[in-house]
């Protein structure tokens, strides 16, 4: 069974405003309201890749409601611990550019944290669990790694996708697979990271620091390279026209870990991330399997030296 654990869950509101004008009375052109948060949007492509999820997070108040209900609809199953604070809501503006204002986040008391401690007993060794995304700001930074922890052992595949000091904490508890951007992959070691050669540096040095056996460094329009303890791959983008990027990332992980579970092969794993990635970047929503299966027909991956 594959589950997926969001923190910190979200509404994304996306409002399309071409003209914007700072200081001004703005109308937005088109808006809309998705579920979000990483984890959630890995369980959204996931079930759209055919691979049935659990959602697992907290959800409270109006927009968590919403985002339970949404999720519902769409036949995602969740088991979703409820907190008295609104789930935050999450501005993506669509100027010329994109920028993003993510709520802050609810409070999460030490009887909610415990709630959930006891859906991971749920777990059974060959489960997946994904975990992405921030931590809300009331839950230490050692969650993640914890929760790594204590699955491993137990025969759990550990997904990991999120940043700053909660990446470098998870990723001591060695999880199976991560996926840092080539941004993320370069705060963490206090670097720029601008050209395949350098994500290829740092992936590797990634690797020998923490030794996690499947890292995906993804690149946005120049794809990912995946480092693994044998091999590595840069896989390019297909060519297209970027329309959303929000939860391009959280498609890969959903690709790479769909594709894995169905052939164990690690380069098929890899193309597909990437072409899960980027359909998602040039849709309005999220990938279809159709067009994954598409793009990642004519995509390859170029095998580079370690
Ligand atoms: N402009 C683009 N053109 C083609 N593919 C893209 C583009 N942007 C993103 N992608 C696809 O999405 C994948 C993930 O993108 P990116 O490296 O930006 O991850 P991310 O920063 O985690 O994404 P996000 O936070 O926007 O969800 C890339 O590996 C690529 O396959
Ligand atoms: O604030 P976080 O948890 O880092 O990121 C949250 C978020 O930006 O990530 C998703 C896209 O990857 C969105 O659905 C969501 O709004």
């Amino acid at each position: 069974m594959i589950y997926t654990l969001t923190l910190n869950p979200a509404v994304d509101y996306i409002a399309r405003v071409p003209d914007f004008e700072m200081g001004k009375i703005n109308r937005s052109e088109e808006d809309r309201k998705y579920p979000g948060g990483k984890g959630i949007n890995v369980s959204r492509v996931l079930h759209r890749l055919g691979y049935d999820n659990t959602a697992l997070g907290f959800v409270g108040g109006f927009t968590g409601r919403f985002l339970k209900e949404t999720l519902e609809e769409e036949n995602i199953k969740t088991d979703f611990v409820s907190i008295q604070d609104d789930t935050r809501l999450n501005i993506k503006l669509k100027t010329l550019e994109e920028t993003e204002i993510n709520g802050k986040s609810p409070r999460i008391t030490e009887g909610n944290m415990s709630e959930l401690k006891q859906k991971f007993e749920l777990l059974e060794e060959g489960d997946t669990l994904v975990l992405a995304g921030s931590l809300p700001k009331t839950v230490s930074s050692d969650t993640y790694h914890d929760i790594v922890r204590s699955l491993m052992p137990k025969g759990i595949r550990c997904y990991v996708d999120t940043n700053g000091g909660a990446l470098h904490h998870t990723l001591r508890a060695r999880p199976f697979f991560t996926k840092p951007n080539h941004h993320e992959l370069a705060e963490l070691y206090g670097v720029s990271i601008d050209s395949l050669s350098e994500a290829a540096t740092y992936g590797r040095q990634l690797q020998k620091d923490y030794r996690v056996p499947h890292i995906l460094v993804s690149m946005a329009s120049r794809g990912a390279l995946y480092i693994g303890e044998e091999k590595m791959i840069h896989i390019k983008s297909p060519k297209g026209t970027l329309v959303n990027s929000v939860g391009a990332g959280d498609s890969t992980v959903a690709g790479f870990l769909a594709k894995y579970e169905e052939t164990n092969d690690l380069r098929e794993a890899a193309v597909y991330a990437v072409a899960a990635g980027s359909a998602s970047a040039f849709s309005e929503g999220f990938c279809t399997k159709a067009e994954v299966d598409r793009f990642s027909s004519t995509m390859r991956g170029e095998y580079l030296n370690i």
